[in-house]
C-alpha cells in the first residue's frame, strides 16, 4: 500500500473498509480508529440514527438506505477528512472522499457460521444471500469499478491473525500518509 498526497484540502486521509455483512468491517474499523483516532462512521447505523432511509425492505429486513442523503449528511466530515467508513456497498460515495478503500474478504464457510451465530434479523434467507453475495466476489467488483485499483486494498478476514496484520498494515499506512502531510 503505498500512500499518495490527499485529494483536494484534507489533513487526514479517509479510509473505507467495505465487504459482505459479517466479513469483520466494524471489528476492522473499531480497532484502526482506536489506533489511529480516525473518526469510526458505521453507514448503516447512520441510515437508523439519522433517518437516511426512504422505507422498509421486508424481504430483507433492512431500511432502504437514500443513498443522495447519506451523501449529503456525510459530505462536509468527509471533505475534512480523518474518517474511517464502514459500509457493505461503495458505489454511491464519491470517489473523491476516499484515499484508501479496504475490502475484507472471508471463506463461504467461515461467513456461513459467524452469519448463522448473529441472533438478530438474520434469516436464513439473508444468511444464504449474503454467503452468495461473497462467493460471487459482489463488493470486491463493486470496489474495483467504483475507485482506481491503487488504492483498493482486498485482504483476507478470516482468522484473528488476519485482522491484527489487516490493523496493522492500515495502521502503518495511516502514519505514512500523516509523515507526508505534516
Ligand atoms: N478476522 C476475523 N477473524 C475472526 N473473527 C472475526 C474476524 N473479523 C470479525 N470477526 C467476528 O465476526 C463477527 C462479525 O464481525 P463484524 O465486525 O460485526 O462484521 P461486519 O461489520 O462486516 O458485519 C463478529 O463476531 C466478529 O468478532
Amino acid at each position: 500500500m503505498q500512500p499518495e498526497s490527499l485529494e483536494g484540502k484534507r489533513r487526514q486521509p479517509n479510509v473505507l473498509v467495505t465487504g459482505t455483512p459479517g466479513t469483520g468491517k466494524s471489528t476492522t474499523c473499531e480497532q484502526i480508529a482506536e489506533a489511529t483516532g480516525l473518526r469510526y462512521i458505521n453507514v448503516g447505523d447512520l441510515v437508523k440514527t439519522q433517518d437516511l432511509h426512504c422505507g422498509w425492505d421486508d424481504e430483507f429486513s433492512c431500511h432502504i438506505i437514500d443513498e443522495d442523503k447519506v451523501c449529503d449528511a456525510l459530505e462536509d466530515q468527509m471533505g475534512r477528512g480523518g474518517n474511517i467508513v464502514d459500509y457493505h456497498g461503495c458505489d454511491f460515495f464519491p470517489e473523491r472522499w476516499f484515499d484508501l478503500v479496504i475490502v475484507l474478504q472471508t471463506d463461504n464457510t467461515v461467513l456461513y457460521e459467524r452469519l448463522e451465530k448473529r441472533q438478530v434479523g438474520y434469516s436464513q434467507n439473508k444468511v444464504t444471500e449474503n454467503v452468495e453475495c461473497e462467493i460471487m466476489h459482489v463488493i470486491v467488483e463493486e470496489a474495483m469499478d467504483s475507485y482506481r485499483q491503487e488504492i483498493v486494498q482486498v485482504l483476507p478476514s478470516n482468522t484473528v491473525e488476519d485482522l491484527e496484520s489487516n490493523v496493522e498494515r492500515t495502521v502503518q499506512w495511516y502514519k505514512q500518509v500523516m509523515c507526508q502531510v505534516r
